[in-house]
């Protein structure tokens, strides 16, 4: 039986003395300074926020205002767009649809529907037409200026995306663009949800987003005032990772963790809505090209030590993670 969760007691107050505040201007303005407390942040609790970042208030304003119009839409409407029909984990999925803690929630899954927007390939872009997982066209919902608005944001997160991993870089000792040849058609993906307010009892059970670690290299996200992301603490406690405005929240997935070696952390994380209203946010996750191989960096390997990893790739890694939260990808596959 799962736990109740506990919601206030327990969480440390003391988020900011372990989820730093990490001022990147000056990495918009090629200076690579920062990178040195990100990659402190990177090994450490393997989150912090990111302020002067460059994204406008009115764009991030305008991108939940077009989520919010998909969301508010009639059942029937959204199915239009629904993942199943895309060929490239494309579209809208709803409540339950994703689960990604399927240990604990094993009626249901997250209280939470959201979107999948990709890398726009055309069908008869090359890697399409050769039927290359993950790859190919959005679903656009019908709504007039939506695409235009998911684009302009999709497009500059893509750029600050790759800002933070060439601070990484630094940070682990490489060359500022070593990951560049590695990001040629990246896998990058917004995702906006939205999660309907919890109450009663809340169980493990069933969550807004169950306990997990994201797939990827690294998450850019942007929440909303509600609040309820929590993120477990190196004394296994969930702390509060509260909305800050101007900020993003940015974390470490699971992928990065494995090319690091473990030197960077990929954290647990979680979402209770209990604002008692509706509550929006913004993942954006960044991966690289399909092709990239995720293997122990030649800077992360100690003398005398093995790599913790068998090699793998960006492409089969995120399709082994895409099938563990998504039913319906497991059909398919
Ligand atoms: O909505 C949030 O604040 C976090 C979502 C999340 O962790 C995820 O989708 O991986
Ligand atoms: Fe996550």
């Amino acid at each position: 039986m799962p736990d109740t969760i506990e919601l206030a007691p327990g969480l440390s107050p003391a988020h900011l003395d372990v989820i730093p505040v990490i001022d990147v201007g000056p990495l918009l303005a090629g200076d690579m300074t920062p990178a040195a407390s990100i990659g402190e942040a990177c090994r450490e609790i393997g989150f912090f926020y990111i302020k002067n970042h460059g994204i406008s208030q009115t764009l991030i304003d305008r991108v939940y205002a077009e989520a919010k119009r998909f969301f508010d839409l009639p059942l029937a409407e959204k199915e239009k767009s629904a993942i199943e029909q895309s060929a490239c984990h494309r579209g809208w999925f709803r409540i339950g649809g994703e689960n990604l803690d399927p240990a604990k929630q094993t009626q249901t899954g997250d209280l939470k529907e959201g979107f999948k927007i990709g890398r726009d390939l055309p069908l008869d872009h090359e890697r399409v037409k050769a039927k290359l997982p993950l790859h190919g066209p959005n679903m656009w919902p019908d709504l007039p200026g939506w695409r235009d608005v998911m684009q302009d944001y999709y497009d500059r997160m893509v750029a600050l995306g790759k800002l933070l991993l060439s601070a990484f870089a630094v940070s682990l000792g490489l060359k500022k663009n070593y990951f560049e040849p590695w990001l040629g058609i990246p896998m990058t993906t917004l995702g906006p949800l939205h999660y309907p307010p919890q109450s009663g009892r809340i169980t493990e059970a069933q969550l807004g987003a169950g306990a997990h670690t994201d797939y990827g290299c690294l998450t850019l996200l942007h929440q909303d005032s509600s609040g309820g992301l929590q993120v477990k603490g190196l004394d296994q406690r969930w702390i509060d990772a509260p909305p800050i405005p101007g900020t993003f929240v940015v974390n470490i997935g699971d992928m990065m963790e494995r090319w690091t070696n473990g030197v960077f952390r990929s954290t647990p994380h979680r979402v209770i809505n209990v604002s008692g209203h509706e509550r929006y946010s913004l993942p954006f996750f960044f991966d690289p090209d399909f092709y990239a191989p995720v293997e122990c960096l030649p800077t992360c390997l100690k003398p005398g030590e093995t790599p913790k990893y068998p090699p793998t790739t960006a492409g089969q890694h995120l399709l082994d993670m895409i099938n563990a939260a998504f039913k319906y990808h497991q059909d398919k596959t």
